[in-house]
């Protein structure tokens, strides 16, 4: 997977040189190019942004610099387009689908608008999604692009060591994940439960499966709406 990033703070996308995102790139399954807007900007003072239309606070950026870094950044690879991302706060909710949706692409470029956003007139001519990763407000799209880079790239081939990781990942079966446990046995006088010592795999995991099924009642209740369950699994939804 090849990620192109388009910011005018590249600095902030630094951490993807590390953990999980930097080993993938250091293994060549993911190659990624931050590029900095204001290259694309024609001005001495190298303006992105200006007043909104309509009034109203803050700057809206300015189109033609995005349209010249999209149109340069895209055109790298003849008869093929990149899917193009823009996180924003009125976009469409990231879930792990979205996440196992994108994992599939060969090239994602990332719009990380600043300001009040980016002029609407780019995003209907370049955006093929819109994405938000949480109903709160950031001050831009380069955080949200590091999450949505991070949960994508841990889905691509070989990058987690344990395969099955994914599996059981929270989301990956539509529950939240169950509560984790590690040595040593008893810490500050509270035991791990005893079925994940038991050595009976088939115990240990419809244990698992009744604490996922429970923290995501109680948590998540939304996550449970419109799905058939085993009736196992609604005897413990019953309990
Ligand atoms: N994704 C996402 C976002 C944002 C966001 C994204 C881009 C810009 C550009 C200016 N302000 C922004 C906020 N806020 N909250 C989210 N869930």
């Amino acid at each position: 997977m090849r990620a192109d990033i388009v910011t005018i703070f590249p600095a902030y996308l630094e951490p993807l040189r590390l953990s999980l995102v930097g080993r993938a790139q250091e293994h060549g399954t993911l190659q990624i190019h931050t590029h900095d807007l204001r290259m694309w900007t024609t001005d001495v003072h190298r303006t992105v942004d200006d007043a909104p239309y309509g009034g109203g606070p803050g700057m809206v950026m300015r189109p033609e610099p995005w349209d010249a870094a999209l149109s340069q950044i895209t055109a790298r690879v003849a008869d093929s387009r990149p899917r193009v991302v823009v996180p924003t706060p009125a976009g469409t909710p990231f879930t792990q689908r979205h996440a196992e949706e994108l994992a599939r692409e060969p090239w994602l470029v990332f719009c990380c608008g600043r300001y009040e956003g980016i002029d609407a007139r780019v995003i209907e001519t370049w955006a093929d999604d819109e994405i938000s990763i949480g109903d709160y407000v950031l001050a831009g799209g380069e955080a949200a692009t590091l999450v949505i880079l991070e949960a994508v790239t841990r889905l691509l081939p070989g990058v987690l060591g344990n395969s099955a990781s994914v599996a059981d990942d929270s989301f990956s079966d539509g529950l939240l994940e169950g509560p984790v446990y590690t040595r040593p046995p008893v810490w500050r006088g509270t035991e791990v439960p005893p079925v994940l010592r038991s050595g009976d795999h088939e115990a240990i995991a419809r244990w698992r499966r009744s604490q996922a099924l429970r923290r995501t009642l109680l948590r998540r209740p939304d996550l449970l709406e419109h799905r058939e369950f085993a009736e196992a699994d609604r005897v413990v939804l019953a309990a």
